[in-house]
């Protein structure tokens, strides 16, 4: 990448762009030529006419991208000639051979200056869709205000109490008209409703219509809904619902949605990797992109892929179909044998316009195929909409559904890269594996249901407490894992402490009646511990300690054997306390 371009505004970057394509253009008609030059009527060389091809295509899209319209017609005339040559459908004559000639020397001919390409109905539009507001705040759900519709009281009830446990204020209300009332006082961040109600098969999304018209109510809505038949989900759309989610109500799915939806998750920037061996066009397409706020690499050619995928955790990759060395269907190929990348979102970009080519070339698994040249409007979105997408199907894979937390296989993965990085920046890890007390006995007196809540109320709280670059997972049915980055055993030992007598002191309700739980930790410290699994199986023994010393306690893992000093033993207390 230029380094220059923060320093440059986008009608710099546009010229300079515009006249290094055209500094290049004799250049590149000249390697034309001299190939032209190279083949006689009947050559079976076919190097030289892929080289040719990929001259002209190249040509053809860059072109017409920076607006050069005038190259695009006589370009795509020896690109398409050329590709019936390769594809046997047309034989190399001596007349043929003269066309390309004349082709080449109407490209040569042509008059352009890099501040005069508005001659093109296709000029790349370089007025970028502002970043939505609120993108880069980091969110706090317990600000967001969320109003939920259903005429069934237990389950307003129940999925109020569920949602407050992931940080959402949420207002239950058992009518339409109640809600009709509260939206007219106070503007909720998001509306979930059902869309059966005594009213009508579909008087939910009917009273949405009319909240739209009538109280100008613009928050998203989610539906919820017993039938999960075309018509019900049909009329939800209609009323813009903007998820649908059929009951029984699975709560992370609908957290991940509001989350969404309500446009306040800490965002991390979309990651793009842009494949083109034309730099001017990967600079303007990665200029494009990271004005619309997201982070770019560019590989200008195939094999510096892999490479630069290992170091860049990419949400998409965008490629150019004709590179030299390697096209990209078989880049692609190579992307999707191997099993990281099977599900990375890969776009093509190419002015490749015959749609028996675009179907051929998307066989192998690629998401999308955009023709140049591509507003840039229209690249940002598309780029956007399937980055997001790429996110949600993440998250749901590597998340535990009961709690959102990374699930046991991430978490350990998770645990792999720390620790490698703590090695390399030579900083401290600790890893702390922390387990509810007794939780059978919670399950067995107050119902599977409430035993659900403590451990979502464990993991928001281990959320929520826990400083942001720190990984909360849940290890098993109620274990949780925890790695501190940057954290050296004492602050470690401070911080899961504080965690310990917090959630003590939290009252569950069930049935009127009122109960808390407690959890046990065992604390493992890198460099102490020098991998991951040294580290778990230290975390875990701890922990072992710390329940057979009487639970409701944080013991930490000592390197070299001997007894537990009693400093780590923070708290010789009680079992739980469980009526
Ligand atoms: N409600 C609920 N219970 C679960 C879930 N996953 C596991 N469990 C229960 O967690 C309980 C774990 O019990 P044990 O391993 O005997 O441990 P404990 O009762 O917590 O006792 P100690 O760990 O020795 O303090 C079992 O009853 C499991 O059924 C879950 O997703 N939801």
């Amino acid at each position: 990448m230029t380094p220059a371009r923060d320093t440059e505004s986008l009608d710099q970057i546009k010229s300079r762009l515009r006249g290094s394509f055209l500094s290049q253009l004799p250049d590149r008609l000249h390697q034309a030529r001299a190939l032209l030059a190279t083949l006689g009527p009947g050559t079976e060389d076919r190097d030289a006419l892929q080289t040719l091809h990929r001259l002209f295509h190249t040509l053809k899209g860059s072109g017409a991208s920076f607006g050069f319209t005038s190259i695009e017609a006589p370009a795509k005339a020896a690109e398409q000639a050329l590709a019936q040559v390769l594809d046997g459908r047309l034989a190399v004559t001596e007349a043929l051979l003269t066309r390309l000639h004349e082709q080449v020397d109407t490209l040569a001919r042509l008059d352009l200056d890099p501040a005069d390409a508005s001659d093109t109905p296709h000029r790349p539009s370089f007025a970028l869709p502002a970043r939505r507001p609120g993108a880069d705040r980091g969110g706090d759900r317990r600000e967001r205000l969320i109003y939920l519709c259903d005429d069934d009281p237990d389950l307003i009830q129940q999925l109020a109490q569920q949602l407050a446990c992931f940080g959402y204020q949420v207002r239950p209300f058992p009518t339409l008209a109640a809600l009709h009332e509260a939206i007219r006082a106070q503007t909720p961040a998001a509306v979930i409703m059902d869309v059966t109600f005594p009213e009508g098969p579909f008087a939910g999304p009917e009273a949405l219509d009319l909240l739209r018209e009538d109280a100008g109510l613009a928050a998203p809505c989610v539906f919820i809904s017993n039938r999960d038949d075309f018509a019900a989900r049909l009329r939800a759309v209609r009323a813009a619902g903007a998820a649908y989610c059929p009951k029984p109500i699975k709560t992370v799915e609908i957290v991940e949605i509001l989350d969404l939806i309500t446009d306040r998750t800490p965002t991390e920037p979309f990651h793009v990797l842009i494949v083109d061996d034309d730099r001017d066009l990967a600079e303007y397409h990665a200029m494009v992109l990271e004005s619309a706020g997201m982070v770019i690499r560019v590989a200008t050619a195939p094999d510096q892929v892999l490479g630069l995928l290992g170091t860049f955790s990419a949400d998409l990759v965008l490629m150019d179909l004709y590179m030299p060395d390697c096209s990209g269907p078989e880049l692609a190929r190579v992307l999707r044998q191997i099993p990281d990348y099977t599900s990375l979102p890969i776009i093509y970009v190419s002015s490749e316009t015959n749609m028996d080519r675009q179907f051929e070339a998307m066989e192998v698994g690629v998401d999308g195929f955009l023709t140049k040249p591509i507003a840039a409007e229209r690249l940002v979105t598309e780029v956007r909409l399937r980055a997001e997408r790429m996110r949600m199907l993440h998250a749901l894979m590597v998340r535990d559904s009961l709690t959102g937390l990374f699930n046991h296989n991430t978490i350990l993965q998770f645990l792999e890269v720390a620790v490698a990085s703590a090695k390399r920046v030579d900083r401290p890890l600790c890893f702390a594996m922390i387990d509810i007390d007794r939780f059978k006995q919670v399950n067995d007196t107050y119902g599977h249901a409430t035993g659900d809540q403590v451990l979502m109320a464990l993991s928001r709280t281990l959320k929520l407490r826990l400083r942001n670059n720190d990984l909360v997972g849940r290890y098993g049915g109620e274990e949780f894992a925890v790695i501190l980055a940057d954290a050296a055993i004492d602050e470690a030992h401070r911080i899961i402490e504080t965690l310990r007598a917090g959630f003590a002191e939290v009252v569950f309700t069930s049935d009127d009646r009122e109960f808390s739980c407690t959890f046990s930790a065992g604390l493992a410290g890198f460099p102490a511990f020098a991998t991951a699994e040294a580290l778990t199986e230290a975390a875990d023994q701890a922990l072992y300690r710390a329940k057979d010393g009487g639970r409701n306690r944080v013991v930490l893992a000592r390197a070299e054997a001997g007894p537990i000093p009693d400093a780590a033993v923070l708290r010789e207390t009680e079992a739980p306390n469980i009526p």
